[in-house]
This record gives structure tokens, sequence and C-alpha cells, in this order.
């Protein structure tokens, strides 16, 4: 790409790539890239997941969202070990910072390891070992976004609360209480006292809602567990109230377009209705939920929202801002990424 030049008619990817990024809405489990997935497979030969990175595309095609889940969940069969967790928690935190990644929230669900017998104490650490040597180390700030995962009932949103508020256990990292997997049959409402008890505790609330069912799973996020982002937020278009209600109280998107796809939570990319949040005032963030699940990364999902919303240079440095602005950074903080992206923007852009 000329610089200079109009983005428009050009490749975005070299301006993205070097972009300085924060990334909101990212799985930890679901980050672990094709290497590391492979190296787990072939520790442990008695699971079902290819061992060939090769077989992983194949195995990464997903028939719809339950489907997705099983295999999710058999990927999180192969963290075993206070190790796995340190190992794929300092991997991910080096593909971030590959990508120009300056700060992100790692949502992480601890009951699934706590209940594979990993020891809370050992796995709060093995966390936070590698959030401070990849802060060290590649420049990247870490944080955490502790969730509850639904279908798995309400014990586990019990001993996720526990988890993410106990002095004793809570790691220092710790900034969000989150709510994931399938919303179907999965009612928001229920788990308001395990938000309650967060939110208490200082988290901030960022459960998903409205990937796989529509605008009242986001209403019950907003009124029941008093969301402040919302992960995904897919279907509110089919709701202008909540359009609006989300602009007038900026209460942020993240948006995960390829996983949407991926998931066939939406047909096809040109009918994501990420244009129409934009359209509606509402701030967007662009993040990649499970990236090598879904055969992206963060660059190619900024991509993907320059082509379906039309953006230039500038347009992307505001698309990465607004991932800073909607982050649980401290000021000084966001501060610092946004003068950086500016740094950024107008270098590349100087004649
Ligand atoms: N796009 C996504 N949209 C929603 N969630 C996503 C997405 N990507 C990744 N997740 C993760 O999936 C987990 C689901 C885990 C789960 O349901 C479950 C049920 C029963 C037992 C167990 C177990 O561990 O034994 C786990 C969520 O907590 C969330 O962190
Ligand atoms: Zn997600």
């Amino acid at each position: 790409m000329t610089r200079g030049e109009p983005l428009r008619t050009q490749d975005p990817h070299a301006f993205i790539a070097g972009l300085p990024k924060a990334e909101l809405h990212v799985h930890h489990v679901g980050s672990a890239s094709p290497r590391i997935v492979s190296e787990l497979a072939a520790r442990h030969p008695d699971s079902k997941v290819p061992t060939d990175p090769e077989a992983l595309v194949d195995y990464f095609t997903f028939t719809d969202f339950a489907h997705f889940i099983e295999v999710y969940l058999s990927v999180v069969d192969l963290i075993r070990t206070p190790e796995d967790v340190r190992l794929l928690t300092y991997e991910v935190a080096r593909d971030l910072a590959r990508q120009q990644v300056r700060y992100a929230e790692l949502t992480i669900t601890p009951w699934s390891s706590t209940r594979r017998n990993i020891d809370e104490l050992a796995f709060m650490a093995a966390i936070e070992d590698a959030r401070k040597a990849a802060e060290a180390e590649f420049g990247t700030v870490l944080r955490w976004c502790f969730d509850i995962p639904g279908e798995a009932g309400l014990e586990a949103a019990e001993e996720t609360a526990r988890l993410a508020t106990d002095d004793r256990v809570r790691p220092e990292g710790l900034v969000s209480f989150g709510l994931g997997g399938p919303e179907i049959g999965v009612p928001r409402p229920q788990f308001k006292p395990y938000f309650d008890r967060a939110i208490a505790a200082g988290l901030r609330s960022v459960p998903h809602a409205g990937e796989t069912t529509g605008p009242e799973t986001v209403w019950d996020a907003l009124t029941h567990l008093r969301a402040e982002r919302i992960g995904h937020g897919t279907n509110s278009f089919q709701d202008p109230r909540l359009l609006e209600h989300l602009a007038e109280r900026r209460i942020p998107l993240e948006v995960c377009p390829t996983s949407n796809i991926a998931t066939r939570a939406v047909r096809t990319l040109d009918e994501h209705p990420v244009k129409e949040f934009v359209k509606a005032g509402i701030l967007v963030t662009i993040n990649s939920d499970d990236p090598p699940m879904f055969g992206t990364d963060l660059n190619n999902e900024y991509a993907v929202a320059a082509r379906l919303l039309d953006l230039d240079e500038q347009g992307l440095a505001a698309l990465a801002k607004n991932a800073v602005d909607a982050s649980f950074l401290d000021e000084a903080g966001k501060a610092r990424i946004r003068d950086e992206i500016d740094t950024y923007t107008a270098g590349w852009l100087a004649p």
C-alpha cells in the first residue's frame, strides 16, 4: 500500500497490522493457536482433538452454535495442569502482541478448570504469572473477565462468583464479570444475584447477550445484570428502541463479525448488522472472540470492518479508539494508547 493514498481503493492490511489496538472480547481457551492445541492434544492422546494442525481446520468447522460449544469443550478438556494454563495464557499474549494489541481483556471460565481438578490457587497463580511475564516481555497489558458458563447451571454461577469475589483467591488482574455459552434455554435474569455480588466487589458487568437469541436477551442483560457492555448484541438490530437505548446510554457492543458467521449466528458477512449499529450512533468495538477456531485474528476483524463500514485510515483509527474508550483501563492508560494511535496514523498519512 502506498502511503498517502486513500485506503478505500487499497489493501488495508498493512495499516491495520501496525495500528495499536485494544481487544475487549476474546476467550482464553478459544485463543489457543493451532500449534498449542496440537501440542496439548499430543500430550493427551485420549482426546479426540486432532494433533495435526492442518486437520484442525476441518475440526474447527461448525454446523451450528451447539456444535461450536461441543468442539470448544473438547479443547477445554486438553487443559489439565497449571502449567498448561500458564503456557496457554503466555502464548495468547504473544499472539496479541504480534498484532500490536496493547491491551486485552481476556475472558476466562475458571469453573471449567477448577471442576477439572486444577487447584484454584495454582490456576490464579498461573494466569497472573503469564500476565506479568507478557507485560514485561511484550508490553501487552492483560486484564481478566471471569465468566459464568450459563448452561452449566447455578452451581457453576456460584463457584464463578466465589472465585471472582473472594479476596484470598481473586487475581489482581481481574476487572470484569461475564456470562457465556448458549443463550437458548438459559434465561439471563437467574444470574442477577451473582452479578450483584461481582458488581459489589468492584467488577464491571459484561455478559454475552443477543448472540444466538433476540433483543429481549439484551434488555435482560441491561436490566437484570446491569451490563456496561454487551458481548456481541448482534440481534439488537431487531429492536429500534434498543438501538436508541444503547446509543443514548453509551453502552458499547463487542462486535465479533467472523465469529457470528462461523457459529452460524449470522448467514453472511454482508448481512451482518454492524453497519446499522454505527448508523444508530452506538459505540461499536471490533473483536475476535475465539480467533483460531474461527480462522481469524483481530487484524482480520478490522479488515472485515473496514470493508463492511467502508472505512479509511482515519475511520480505522477511530474504531481502534472506540475499543480504548470502552475498555476498563484507567484514564492515563487510555490516553497513552489513544496517543499512540494518533501518532501512528499521522505518520502513516504524512506525505
Ligand atoms: N462465541 C461465544 N459465545 C458464548 N460463549 C463462548 C463463545 N466463545 C467461547 N465461549 C465460552 O464458552 C463457554 C461455555 C462453556 C459451557 O457452556 C459449559 C457447559 C457445561 C460444562 C462446561 C465445562 O467446562 O465442563 C462448560 C463460555 O463460558 C464462554 O466463555
Ligand atoms: Zn464470546
